[in-house]
Formats: structure tokens, sequence, C-alpha cells
């Protein structure tokens, strides 16, 4: 009955369940166009690419299928949905089928679905990654009914035309008599002597297409039926019918019979805006977003909304993708909670969308909205009278009409619930590079935001497994949430005072105090920091504390193990920490021999710091420490960038570099900071922490006493509980007056991206000098090995682009001839590992925070932050020859400009995980 088919597929999936599949609905086509989506076209070395395979398995299956007017085919990198639909409407597809695409979101692959079944009405035939390689005998077919008998009309006409007989089965939840009657008609109009079975769904399933798919494979159904008419609102295609994951998991292909009723609320067209909050120091925050799964409305960029109270406009602002910060001065005479209207200018046609906004009057207790049923209860019948209930949307892959929808389903006595979104309070460009695992600390980040904008939390209540940890706000799962004891609700966490709207944003956002009294300077010189450490640990007189995530065995490493020996000889306690992943060290039998020597060694001890054997899990993969740290006799501290070995701790004219060197003999540019004074116990306690817990015996930390005249904070972040680097980077990039200087090579978080745009839109000047990470010489040569880490390098520069673009200057690091070099080198492009942020005069961060994701969110850092202006200058004099020395880029620059595409494509398929 199908004559045109179009088929898409993906690298990542078996082509043999899709074949089938086809087959076993179009026997004889007319014609068949293959549509390959293949990442990997581009990727020269893989030879053949996978999608290739796959396009030949499928052209060569093709061969034995009679097909009149022949098989053609087109690969693209991605699933441009638009592009889809226009090929499937311009060869006039009768069906489309659709394989499992496991390189596609499983939201992305059942928007093309449903958009070619319901807006353009269309067969489309979903084949999940577990359907069968071959059609076994029979011809069972499985209906899916909609408890009200909706679609059952676009069946009968579907069978009407299948011109084999076949068994049917009626999966449905609801077994009543009407629909057994109804059934009987179908059966019999469709001359099938016999009723249809009907099978009930098994309840307990995470969502109906997962039940439907498992009731068909229980029935032993070949293909199973589901009449889109049956599909009446946005819930019931995003959390019933169609779970988007279970449709491409599923094992029964799944025919979906186009649209033939009017489809109400799927393709309405109108805008939905979260709702606010004001508050004293903040302004507040509203993120719209076009309603309608499958409508063509989208939110114009860039753009103006206006905003209107009861009918009256209150005024226009500019908004980022739909988000916008609206001046306090607005809501100024909001009491309680208003009603409010927004709308694009120049888009009447539009509805104005409706949110209220809420001048607290209690304290809030904001609470996850995707939370289940059981805590929001609880919350509400502990808190509700006292509280403000405050939901927080954390992903906007789930609408914010399906979240308000539920939540008024969930708590019918709460009225409106207030939803803000996650991202328009955290300016994070909608967490695109931020993995789901940490949305509990998302959540726990916009808490802080609101209490450093004047809001009281009594608490939040997360969702997920990794339970966020703030020293001001307290967080409660859903399982603490349930065991509270009744009795008086607790008060907000006391916030500490501070003498700035700056200074209160930093200790909300480290943690830390600071602290005067302290002797602090910095190192950029890899030699000289090296023999720094080296001279502090032969003067060392009790202990020395080492805590390190890389530890290399070589022969700088060895300068340090015999220096560190040295001491322990002479009576010295050493104790060292490294990370068991990344140093080689007691993960999956790893023993790194630098420092098994170290531990047999009397008065050392060597510890690991979360080993791995079996199959690690992500978060233990990256959730490591990366702290790199030096302490000697609680006196003094090393506070670095730098891991133990050469590329860390070796001159740039210390290596006789030539032509042929390999490029891991090119030493990287770092920073450190040596520190005396009341926070080195700080650090030690930190250490001892991590210390006891690798199974370290406890031992004491004395105090220290003032030993110089700058102030500082220590800022420790430990992974996958706070956020307190990445929320300190960002207070600083928010509240730089007139300059930013960076030092860092690793991709940068798109929030700390934005955060530097906006740092440029209100006028300071931002400059970033990064590395290359396969280091190169004279015109773009690079040194032999490291391919690979050319693709890295991409993908830093990619999340550079928009900074440069708005203005920002990129200095790539070079370092002028040394004399110990081959003269033809010229000047050598080395890494730049440093980790270093200057704010204006006012401060200046360091230490072994990056600034990409995996720093922000997943490890542990030590970072100090010097708020010293004398300092600061230093800094910054040392910076300016480096700056002056690089390779500089701004927007004009044209080779930049001319490589703009690649950087791109890069950007858009570098897996943000490793970013
Ligand atoms: O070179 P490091 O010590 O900054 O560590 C690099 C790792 O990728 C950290 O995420």
């Amino acid at each position: 009955m199908f004559q045109r088919l179009l088929l898409l597929f993906d690298a990542g999936s078996a082509p043999a369940p899709v074949l089938t599949a086809a087959r076993h609905l179009a026997p004889a086509p007319e014609s068949i166009h293959l549509y390959g989506l293949a990442p990997e076209r581009s990727e020269l070395e893989t030879h053949p690419p996978p999608s290739l395979t796959v396009l030949a398995h499928l052209q060569d299956a093709t061969r034995d299928w009679p097909v009149r007017a022949g098989v053609s085919h087109q690969l693209e990198t991605h699933l441009d949905i638009g592009a889809f639909i226009q090929t499937a409407t311009r060869l006039g597809s009768d069906l489309v089928i659709v394989g499992p695409l496991l390189g596609t979101s499983p939201r992305a692959r059942v928007g093309v679905i449903l958009a070619l079944a319901i807006r353009e009405r269309m067969h489309v035939l979903s084949v999940g990654a577990h359907c069968p390689e071959t059609q076994a005998p029979g011809n069972r077919i499985g209906i899916t009914v909609a408890p009200d008998g909706r679609g059952l009309g676009s069946v009968a006409a579907f069978l009407t035309g299948y011109a084999r007989p076949v068994e049917l089965i009626a999966l449905t939840s609801e077994a009543s008599p009407d629909r057994a009657g109804e059934l009987q008609t179908l059966s019999r109009a469709l001359g099938i002597a016999e009723t249809p079975r009907i099978e009930s769904l098994l309840e307990g399933r995470t969502g109906r297409a997962e039940a439907f798919d498992s009731a068909a494979l229980r029935c032993g159904a070949d293909l199973l039926l589901a009449p889109t008419d049956a599909v009446d609102d946005l819930r019931a295609l995003s959390i019933g019918l169609f779970g988007a994951r279970a449709m491409q998991e599923a094992h029964v292909p799944t025919l979906l019979l186009p649209r033939t009723l009017p489809a109400s609320s799927l393709i309405e067209e109108r805008y939905a805006v979260s709702d606010s909050l004001v508050l004293p120091g903040l302004e507040p925050r509203f993120a719209v977003e076009g309603v309608g799964f499958l409508s063509n409305v989208s939110v114009p960029e860039p753009g103006e909304l206006r905003v209107f109270e009861g009918g009256a406009p209150l005024g226009a602002a500019r908004h980022q993708g739909g988000t916008a910060a609206l001046p306090s001065s607005w809501f100024s005479h909001v009491r309680g909670e208003r009603a409010l209207a927004f709308a694009f200018t120049g888009d009447a046609a539009r509805d104005l969308a409706p949110c209220h906004v809420v001048a607290p009057e209690r304290p809030l207790l904001l609470l996850d909205s995707a939370l289940d049923r059981a805590p929001l209860e609880a919350a509400f019948s502990m808190m509700g009278e006292v509280a403000h209930l405050v939901f927080v949307r954390l992903r906007d892959s789930e609408p914010l009409d399906m979240h308000r929808e539920r939540l008024r389903r969930s708590l019918p006595g709460l009225g409106r619930p207030l939803l803000l979104d996650a991202s328009a309070w955290l300016d994070d460009a909608r967490a695109e590079d931020v993995p789901r695992q940490v949305d509990a600390q998302r959540l726990l980040r916009v808490a802080t935001r609101l209490v450093a904008g004047g809001a009281r939390i009594i608490a939040v209540v997360t969702r997920d497994e990794h339970k966020p940890r703030s020293p001001f706000i307290r967080t409660l799962t859903p399982d603490e949430l349930l065991l509270l004891p009744g009795g008086p609700v607790p008060e907000p966490l006391p916030v500490p005072e501070e003498p700035s709207p700056f200074f209160r944003e930093l200790a909300l956002a480290g943690g830390g105090v600071c602290l005067g009294g302290h002797a602090i300077d910095f190192e950029l010189d890899n030699a000289r920091a090296r023999e720094s450490v080296i001279a502090a640990i032969e003067s060392a007189r009790s202990s020395v504390h080492w805590q390190c995530y890389i530890v290399e065995d070589d022969a700088v490493t060895a300068r340090f193990t015999e220096a560190l020996k040295r001491a322990a000889s002479r009576g010295v306690r050493v104790r060292l920490l490294a990370d068991a992943l990344y140093s080689g060290y007691g993960s999956f039998g790893a023993m790194n021999p630098a420092l098994v020597a170290l531990s047999e060694t009397p008065n050392i001890e060597v510890r690991a710091i979360a080993p791995l054997t079996g199959m690690p899990s992500l978060a233990e993969l990256k959730q490591r420490n990366h702290r790199k740290v030096t302490l000697i006799d609680t006196e003094r501290a090393f506070i670095s960038g730098r891991n133990m070995g050469a590329p860390y701790y070796t001159g740039f004219d210390e290596v006789p570099l030539r032509r042929t060197s390999s490029y891991r003999e090119v030493p990287w540019l770092d920073c450190g900071a040596r520190l005396a004074g009341p926070l080195v116990p700080v650090l030690e306690s930190a250490f001892l922490a991590e210390w006891t817990r690798a199974g370290g015996q406890p031992y004491p930390v004395p105090s220290a006493t003032p030993v110089g005249t700058l102030s500082a904070r220590l800022v420790l972040h430990e992974g996958l509980t706070d956020t307190h680097t990445l929320d300190t980077q960002l207070a600083l990039i928010r509240h730089a007056r007139s300059r930013l200087v960076i030092v860092n090579t690793f991709p940068l978080l798109l929030e700390l991206r934005d955060a530097l745009v906006a740092a440029l839109q209100r006028g300071v000047r931002v400059e970033v000098l990064f590395g290359s990470v396969r280091p190169h010489y004279g015109q773009g040569i690079h040194f032999p090995g490291g391919a690979l880490r050319e693709v890295a390098d991409w993908y830093v520069r990619s999340r550079l682009d928009e900074v440069i673009a708005a203005g920002g200057v990129a200095y790539e690091f070079a370092m002028p001839p040394a004399p110990a070099w081959e003269p033809e080198l010229e000047r050598v492009f080395p890494h730049v590992h440093a980790k270093l942020l200057v704010c204006d005069t006012a401060a200046v961060a360091l230490g072994s925070a990056n600034l990409d994701v995996t720093a922000a969110y997943w490890e542990s850092e030590a970072m100090l932050v010097v708020h010293d202006t004398p300092f600061a200058e230093r800094m910054l004099s040392a910076l300016e020859p480096l700056l002056a020395g690089s390779h500089r880029i701004d927007r004009e620059d044209g080779q930049w400009r001319a490589d703009a595409g690649h950087r791109a494509w890069v950007g858009r398929n570098w897996p943000s995980l490793i970013g």
C-alpha cells in the first residue's frame, strides 16, 4: 500500500530492524530515499565511517526488494527537523520510517515523528532500538486505544486498505464493556470474524509508551498502530502516550496514523512565561517560550518584550533568547502577588502570556518543580501556611505549562503555583552544556542568587541523588523532607553580614570569609616555582602535606620526591594525597612508580583519593579531586594550578626545543601562589578532611597568626556538592567595573562566557590569554605528536567566539625565541594551564579551578582570592608582557573570521561531557 518511502537512520543504529519493519509494511514500493545522519562523515581518520557502513548495509538490503524507481540517499551531519520535513514533502513520501537514532535526543526524534504525523498528516513508522531483526510469521497487530475510543476511525481506515488478514489486539488501560462493543463493530466492519482480544496495560510502568510497548511485546504483536487522533493535549504528548525515550527503545515497531481530527493545543501558537520574585537587591527575571510542541511559534531574537499589568503597559525591555531581567523600578509598587502579561513587540497576533510576580511577605521554600507528588504534598501540608512555596523549573525541555499543570493537579489546595525558571536566574544559556546530574546544584545556585538579592529561604528541596550543600541555605532531599519532625517550621539559616554587596555575593558564593594578615606572592615562572617548593620542603621542620591531581613519573617529580625523602629522613612527617585515577595510583591496578617508591619511605605516607576498580559510573569518572595544594608546617602553603611533573615546573628556557621535539617537551604557562597567614590552617583543615576521607589518621591543626597585610579568602569547592569556585568566578565577573583578565585554556562554561559578554556590554575591557593544547611554532607548524589535541584547541576557541564578537580580545599565548631553542622555531605557542582571573585591581583569583563545566560542577577545587590592589597591579604588570608578546585576536582578525565555520562545527559536535 505504501509507495514512496523515506527512511531516516543514523550511524549508531543497526540497520536490520529498520529494514524488516519497513519491508513488512511496504513489500513493493515505488521509491526509497535513505536519509542518513552521519556526524562522522568529515572525520577522515575513521575509515570507513560507521554511517557509511550502515548506508552500505541498507543499500545492499534493498537490492532484493523490488523498488521500481530506485533507491536514492543523502547524508547529513545532524537532524534538522525542518529540513527533514521539507525533504519528506518534496518527495511526496507516503511512509516515513524513523530508525532508533541513537545519536539524537529522544525528544528531537519524537518531535520529527509527531510533526510529520500530526501536522503534515503522514504515516510514520517508528522503529525502536529493540525491534526484531527478522519478521516473525503471522500478522498480529496491536492497537493503542484511548480511554474514550478516539482514534478507532483512523485505525479502521488504515486496516481497510491493508490487504492481509490480521489478528487484532486492543491494548487499553480500560477494558470497559463499551470498548468491547466498539471493537466488535470495528472488526465486523473489517470483515474479521473474531472479536479482537483486549489486553490491559500493566500498571506501574513509567509511561504510556513503555506500557504499550511492553503489552504489545507480551502479546506477540508484530506491529503497533497508534492513531494520533487519540492525542489531544500537550500532556498526552509529552508525558503520556508518546514517551520519547520509550519510543526510541521500543521492541515493537509503531505505525503512527496521521491526524484526521483538529489538533487542539498541539499546534496552538502562543507564548508562556515563567513567574518571578520581587527582591530588594535583584532584578526580577522571566523566561518566555513558545507553547505548542508542533507550533511554529518561536522566540524572536533579538527582541523586545512588552510587559503589562492589569491591561496597562509597564514598559518594554530587551530579552536574550526569551530571558529577560526587568528593571526593579517597574515592580516597586508590588505588594504580595500581582498578575502580569507579556508580549513580544510586533507580534500582536499572539495572546498575551500571563504570569505572576510575588514580593515575598513570608520566607520561601524553594522546590524542584519536577518533584514527585508525595514530597510536594508533604511540603504543602508542613509549610504551606508559613512559607511561599516557590517552584523552580530546571530544564526548558519540559515546558512551563506542563510543570504548572502537574503542580496544580498534585496540589489542588495550593492555587496557582509560582514557577520560576532556573536559567532565567542563572543566565546559564539554558544549561545546554551542563549535564542533568548537576541540576540539584543548579537549584541551590538559584537559591543562592535569591538570597544574595535579599530573599529569606527556609530550605531548598531537591529531587536528585546528589545533595548540594551550603553553609547558608538548608537543603533537603525528598526523604529528608518526609522525615522532618512536626513542630515549628525552622527559620532560614543566618547569612553573614558583609560590608558591600560585592563581598556579600562573594561570601555567599564561596562560603569563605575574607581574612587579613597574609603574606602572598604569585609565581608565573615554572623554574622559580619549582625551586621555591623544593626550598620550602628543605626548610620544613614538622610536616609537608601535598595534595595533587596528576603526579607524573618523570625527572621533575623525582626532584620533588628526593626533597620529600630528605625531609622525611630529618623526621618531617610527609603526607601525600593523589587522585587515584589521574595519578595512576590504585585505580584499575595502576601503581605510579614514583608514588610507590615514596610510600615505601619511613615517615612518608601516600594515600589515593577515590580509587576505581570495577566499571565506573560517569560520576565516579568525573567527580575527581582536582586540588593542587602543598602545606609546609601548617605555616606556609602553595595553592596552585600546577600538578606534579615536568610540564608545570619546567622553565621555557630550560628545554632545548627543536623542530623535532615532541609536543610533550614544550613547557606550559602556569600559575600558583605562596601563602602565609590565617588561611593556611583553613587549607590544612581541608587537606585533613580529604586525608581522613582517604583513610588517613587525623592529626592536630595548629592555628596561625597574622604575618602580613594582605586580605584574601579561600574558596573550596567540593564536586557535585557545591559550586563555590564557579559562583566566585561569576561574582568577580559580575562586579568588574573596568577590566577583566582571564588566563586559561579550558572551554568556557557557557554561563561564564555569557557573563563575560555581559561585562563587555557594560563597558568592561575583557582579555583572555589562552594557549595551544597542541603546541606549535613559527607560522602554525605543530610539534610532532598529539594530533588529537588539535580538536580540543578548536573547541576552546569555539567558546571564545561570542566574547570576541562582543568586543573582547583574546591572546594566543606565544613565547619569544629562547637561547636554548633552535632558531628556526621563531616563536613557540605553548599550552596555558594557569587558572587565573583578575577583576579590576580589586581581586585576583588563582588556584586549580578552570573555567569549564568540569571544574564548575564535577571536580573538587581549591582557589585563593586575593583582595589587594598592589597585588592585583603586580599581577597585571606580570601579565602585560605575556599579552604583548602573544598573538592578538579581535573581531577584525581575518584568520579568526575565516575559521569561524570550523570552530562552529567542532563546538556543535564536541561532547559537552568532556568540556
Ligand atoms: O590539567 P588540569 O590539572 O587542570 O586537569 C585537567 C582536567 O581535565 C580537569 O578537568
